[in-house]
């Protein structure tokens, strides 16, 4: 039986505090960047979460010596752009940000891998990244469907191509994959993205943390992006990972919804992910904003009502899914364009947000790429909303319980995914 959580309709407490767990796009990045560094890099602020347990897991088996220290620090010893162990098989769940990146790794390397994840994870297409990966050596195979997980990876024989095309319309984690890559090569590439480059702030995320493992990469205007002949990774002997700006859009959000600030710390106006932008769009409709060093700041003036949006979230597409529930609290129709990566994620997130939308009463209208909401004039009361394993339709969700309704989300488990503690610390915010 699927489990529930059931969320009565609650005011907040007149001012929240929420300490933010660490990005998995920040985590996921430096656990693998620190893996193949030739140095022993100290994390600090590791996302603990099921996307980062099964990076951790890949680089246990192999080979990366892993220490957890008292105070919750992890000491990562590189092994200089090798992976001790040259046979592994690998489970990476329902992972991206471990799947794409140890794939391009692996493949670079060779050896004998064998990368699979759970079914959703062989529905989310990585042909892109393969293409690219063969034309510079790589021997990847496909165990099931053509363009799609499980793999097998092979030994890699470099073809002396030096020039990479790769698609960016797909998921930029492909791009993301190949350049954290070929770096392993210790050879200078140029690669070419063919067409348009979606969620681009990530590759932004991908190049500001490989500079600060030494490796400096060329980018002309997110189209070409040089990579220098430089062969190996040397990782800061401490790093810090920022809050994860799209768990912060939940908060961020119930700040507005609400009209009691609330504020997120462990994020600020340094932050290096780009779903910071939410907050943007979140003032442009009628939040208070301050932004500090270690903290971002939401509320709502008492006479400001929120105002209805048309917007193409192209570059937020994880934070866009909150503004999907923001959007009905504004009274008018909204729409949330250029999302055409929302089909390929944990779920066909338009499809499943448009369906648990219609539950609450909205009326939407789903297009290949974009979704369109007209809020109901009033909300029904405890809608059940099942989540399809998707994290962020649960948490998403449970916004609705501050709109005057109570609502019932299934599966609440599944924010484990990046957030495991959601539903205890969203429900430490009710009066
Ligand atoms: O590189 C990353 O860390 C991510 C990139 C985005 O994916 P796409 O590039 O597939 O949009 C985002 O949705 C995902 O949660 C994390
Ligand atoms: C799309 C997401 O995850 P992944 O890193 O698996 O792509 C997400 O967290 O919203």
């Amino acid at each position: 039986m699927n489990e529930f959580i059931f969320l009565p309709p609650r005011q907040l407490k007149s001012s929240n505090t929420v300490a933010l767990p660490g990005s998995k796009s920040i985590s996921n990045r430096i656990l693998l960047l620190a893996a193949l560094s030739d140095n022993v890099c100290q994390i600090h602020s590791l996302l603990q979460s099921d996307d980062t347990d099964r990076m951790l897991e890949a680089l246990e088996k192999l080979g990366i010596p892993l220490q957890k220290s008292l105070s919750g620090s992890l000491k990562v010893t590189g092994q200089n752009g090798v992976f001790p162990n040259q046979h592994a098989d690998l489970f990476l769940g329902n992972a991206g940000t471990a799947f794409r990146p140890l794939t391009a790794a692996l493949a670079i390397l060779g050896g004998n891998y064998h990368l699979y994840g759970v079914a959703r994870m062989h529905e989310r297409p990585i042909g892109d990244l393969v293409d690219a990966l063969r034309i510079v050596g790589a021997n990847v195979e496909y165990l099931g469907n053509e363009g799609y997980p499980p793999l097998q990876i092979h030994d890699f024989t470099d073809t002396k191509i030096r020039k990479i095309p790769i698609k960016g319309d797909v998921s930029s984690q492909f791009l993301t994959a190949l350049l954290m890559a070929l770096p392993l090569t210790g050879k200078a590439y140029e690669i070419h993205v063919q067409g348009e480059l979606i969620s681009k702030p990530y590759i932004n995320i991908t190049l500001n943390l490989m500079k600060k493992f030494d490796i400096h990469v060329d980018n002309q205007a997110h189209q070409i992006f040089r990579l220098p002949a430089k062969t190996h990774y040397r990782a800061p002997e401490l790093i810090h990972v920022e809050g994860d700006a799209s768990s912060a859009s939940y908060f961020l959000a119930a700040g507005l919804l609400s009209g009691k600030p609330v504020r997120v710390t462990g994020l600020g106006k340094h932050a290096i992910q780009g779903d910071v932008a939410f907050v943007h769009e979140l003032e442009k409709i009628g939040a208070t904003v301050t932004w500090g060093d270690d903290f971002i700041e939401v509320s709502r003036a008492v006479n400001q009502s929120i105002l209805p949006f048309d917007l193409d979230a192209n570059h937020i597409p994880d934070a866009a899914m909150t503004l999907a529930i923001v959007a009905l609290a504004t009274g008018a129709p909204c729409a949330i364009r250029n999302i055409g990566s929302w089909r390929v994620k944990e779920t066909d997130r338009i499809t499943a947000m448009a369906t648990e939308l219609r539950k609450v009463g909205a009326i939407v209208v789903e297009e290949n790429d974009a979704i369109y909401i007209t809020p109901p004039k009033q909300l029904i009361n405890n809608a059940k909303i099942d989540t399809y394993d998707d994290h962020r339709m649960a948490m998403c969700f449970s916004l609705v319980s501050l709109l005057g309704v109570s609502v019932t989300i299934n599966d609440p488990k599944c924010t484990h995914k990046t957030f495991p503690t959601y539903f205890q610390i969203f429900n430490e915010l009710a009066e």
